[in-house]
């Protein structure tokens, strides 16, 4: 099939990507040319197993192509994905200024009957104005047929995801428009859930939302742990053997960033504030996240009798989480900020996220090579991303290259029973602090 997807970030890359794996000819188009010329020397701009091989291998095979113009990447196009960012607004809701000018541009290049898919995250209704607009504007005999496919790939196994994921969502009442998207995805060989615009469009926020919810429950049962000496990897293991909760998205910690978790909660809060229905849950989960990265620095300032001014401390991990070098919505902007605000200096050390991290994160963040490097002379040691090399860090080092042996952990990455009969201090989320000074 010719496909167009429009948009070369983490999902609309992606995307094209493996549709071009399964035999389709993707063009990907992206009004970033320096984006553009990067992707055709078969540079990948994003860090995402797998995919720059991916990106390679069907360049070469003449199936995938990417341009900045919009008249070549339309021409002839079967299938159009809309996969352009819809960050969130001054408002809380979502920003569609990104979706409204490509759904206003593309009008102007079609010249045949298309297929319309937005996998883009839009609130509910959006499909239905894309829908009307083009019928208003687009040439009278041509039929452009709206499709609404959220997508739910995780960044970090975003090209592991498209090809294994649990279900492909297609909204539309056109009947033509999902047989031809059925036909498209055949051989992922996924289960696919078919069903209205306005139902696909909702799927995606409260699939994002609940998962979110989960990541509050268990942060706030951390939370009260602490208070409790209980231990909420035990508790999260007990609960999520229980099959109707599951035992996966109970990872406590500093709480959920990225580009997803807290826009999508913020544009369904809007929204149901909106239409004058108050979404009382959405709400607290919300704020028991932000809390959370706040909780850990309390939590390290305490421990240094309530004042960090001129500490070092070391930062091991920096994007939002591991396998990515996406710092959108990370939580170690907060913590980074709330650090040098309260006088100390920070050596962070990331192994993909650096760059990212530099326009995010105070100016005054030094940034090291390696976790040694990061280590070296700190007063402690944070851990805000879970990465393997993190989370396989032989613990005698922290003693070896720290001034004072302490480690506050906000991913809860080493078990317990590693730093029981060391000498290292280690405080983590929701379990007991082993070898606690004072
Ligand atoms: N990142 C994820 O893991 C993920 C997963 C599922 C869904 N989503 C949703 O998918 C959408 C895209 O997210 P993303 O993270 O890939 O965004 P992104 O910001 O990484 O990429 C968006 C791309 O669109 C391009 N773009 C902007 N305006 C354009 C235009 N007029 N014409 C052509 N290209 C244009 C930008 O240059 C950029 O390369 C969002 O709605 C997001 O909520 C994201
Ligand atoms: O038990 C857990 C699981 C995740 N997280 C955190 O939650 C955030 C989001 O993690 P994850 O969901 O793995 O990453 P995303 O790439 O943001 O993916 C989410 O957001 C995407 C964008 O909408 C969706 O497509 C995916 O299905 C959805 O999982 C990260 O900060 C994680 O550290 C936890 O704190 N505890």
């Amino acid at each position: 099939m010719n496909i167009a997807v429009i948009g070369t970030g983490y999902v609309g890359l992606v995307t094209g990507v493996c549709l071009s794996e399964i035999g389709n000819d993707v063009t990907c188009i992206d009004i970033d040319e320096e984006k553009v010329e990067t992707l055709r020397s078969g540079k990948s701009p994003i860090y995402e197993e797998g995919l720059e091989e991916l990106l390679q291998t069907n360049i070469q095979r003449e199936r995938l192509h990417f341009t900045s113009n919009y008249e070549e990447g339309l021409a002839a196009k079967e299938v159009i994905f809309l996969a352009v960012g819809t960050p969130q607004g001054a408002d809380g809701s979502a920003d569609l200024t990104f979706l409204n000018t490509v759904c206003s541009d593309i009008v102007k290049y079609l010249h045949n009957d298309v297929v319309l898919v937005t996998k883009s995250t839009v609130p509910i209704g959006t499909n239905e104005h894309i829908k009307a607009n083009i019928e208003r504007i687009a040439v009278t005999n041509l039929s452009v047929r709206v499709v609404s496919n959220p997508e739910f790939l995780r960044q970090g196994s975003a090209v592991y995801d498209t090809f294994n994921g649990d279900r492909i969502v297609l909204g539309s009442e056109d009947d033509e428009a999902m047989e031809i998207m059925e036909e498209i995805y055949r051989p992922y060989n996924i289960p696919i859930v078919k069903t209205d615009l306005r139902s696909a469009e909702m799927i995606k926020y409260a699939s994002n939302t609940f998962l979110a919810t989960k990541i509050s429950f268990i942060n706030e049962i951390a939370n009260l742990c602490e208070h409790v000496g209980a231990n909420v990897d035990d508790v999260a293991n007990g609960i999520g053997m229980d099959s109707r909760i599951g035992g996966r998205f109970l990872k406590a910690g500093i709480g959920y960033g990225g580009s997803c978790f807290p826009k999508d909660t913020n544009a369904i809060i809007t929204l149901g504030n909106r239409v004058d229905y108050p979404m009382f849950i959405l709400e607290s989960v919300q704020y028991v996240n932000e809390k959370q990265t706040d909780l850990l620095v309390d939590k390290i300032i305490k421990r240094f009798s309530g004042s960090i001014e001129n500490k070092t401390i070391a930062i091991l991990g920096l994007a939002f989480k591991a396998n990515t070098d996406d710092m959108r919505g990370a939580p170690s902007i907060q913590v980074a900020h709330r650090i040098i605000d309260a006088g100390a200096k920070i050596n962070a050390y990331d192994p993909v996220a650096v760059e990212n991290a530099k326009s995010v994160l105070p100016k005054e963040v030094n940034y090291e090579r390696t976790i040694e490097g990061a280590l070296n002379q700190a007063n402690c040691a944070v851990i805000l991303t879970d990465w393997k090399e993190i989370k396989e860090y032989p613990i005698s080092l922290f003693r070896q290259h720290l001034s004072y042996p302490m480690v506050f952990d906000g991913r809860n990455c080493f078990s317990l029973e590693k730093f029981n009969g060391s000498d290292i201090e280690y405080h983590s989320v929701g379990r007991p602090a082993i070898n606690r000074q004072n």
